[in-house]
């Protein structure tokens, strides 16, 4: 049985085309299911449902064979051991810095300063700050990071951006990009030494399709 982990929501969505390219069918709606292992039309390929930042967890640990996840999360975690054979092009975003519209960024962000920023993305930010000679006041939040700014908690956010609505609504603008993010398909490597030929298949027929997309 081959394992892959998908997180809910836009990367299984995106992930969907590519694995009909494998011709791997899921069976069930992620949305109306409440199953967390999801059948395909292979009998020997199972999909499970993970948190994002879980995806990396479950794949180098081997809960999973193989797994999709973004960039920022594999940038954050570090993600060593893990193979990462593919840009699959999808979830396309990119990592900002934003601050309240009026703030003064470039004397706060001047070598030499300090600044408060509010992120799910500690290690990123950290080394971000630290190559430009920016002290940083790091806070971890979990989720919308937006509203740091607004409230008081942080003087500016590293968070990921993709239309720029929500920075717009919350009349946040961008100062910095800090790194462009799509998501890649990640393999335990022990798995693909014991199911070289049907893992292969899959990262293979993956390829392709990324290929014929670009
Ligand atoms: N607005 C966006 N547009 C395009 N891609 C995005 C966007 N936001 C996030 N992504 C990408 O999709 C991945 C999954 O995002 P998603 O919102 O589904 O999970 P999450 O809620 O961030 O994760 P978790 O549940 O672990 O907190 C992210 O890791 C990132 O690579
Ligand atoms: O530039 P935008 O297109 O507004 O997207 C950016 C937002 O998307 C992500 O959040 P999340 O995944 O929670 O939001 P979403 O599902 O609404 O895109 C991210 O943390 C931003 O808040």
């Amino acid at each position: 049985m081959i394992t892959l982990a998908l997180s809910k929501g836009r990367i299984f969505d995106e992930t969907l085309p590519l694995l009909a390219a494998a011709g791997i069918e899921v069976l069930e709606d992620p949305e109306t299911s409440r199953k967390l292992i999801l059948p395909t039309s292979r009998d020997d390929v199972r999909v499970i449902l993970v948190r994002a930042s879980d995806v990396p967890t479950y794949v180098t640990y081997g809960g999973a064979d193989l797994g999709v996840a973004g960039l920022d999360v594999l940038a954050e975690q570090g993600a060593p051991g893990l193979y990462q054979p593919l840009d699959l092009g999808i979830a396309r975003c990119h990592m900002a810095v934003a601050v309240p519209a009026g703030f003064d960024y470039a004397s706060a962000a001047r070598a030499g300063g300090r600044i408060t920023v509010a992120t799910k993305y500690p290690a990123i930010a950290r080394e971000f700050f630290a190559r430009k000679g920016v002290h940083v006041d790091l806070i971890k939040l979990y989720g919308s990071m937006e509203l740091a700014p607004l409230t008081g908690l942080a003087q500016a956010i590293v968070d990921l951006v993709s239309s720029g609505q929500t920075l717009k609504a919350n009349r946040l603008v961008e100062v910095e990009r800090v790194m462009d993010v799509s998501s890649r398909l990640v393999v335990n490597q022990a798995a693909l030494k014991l199911h070289t030929a049907p893992l292969r298949r899959i990262i293979d027929a993956f390829a392709q399709a990324v290929h014929e997309q670009a």
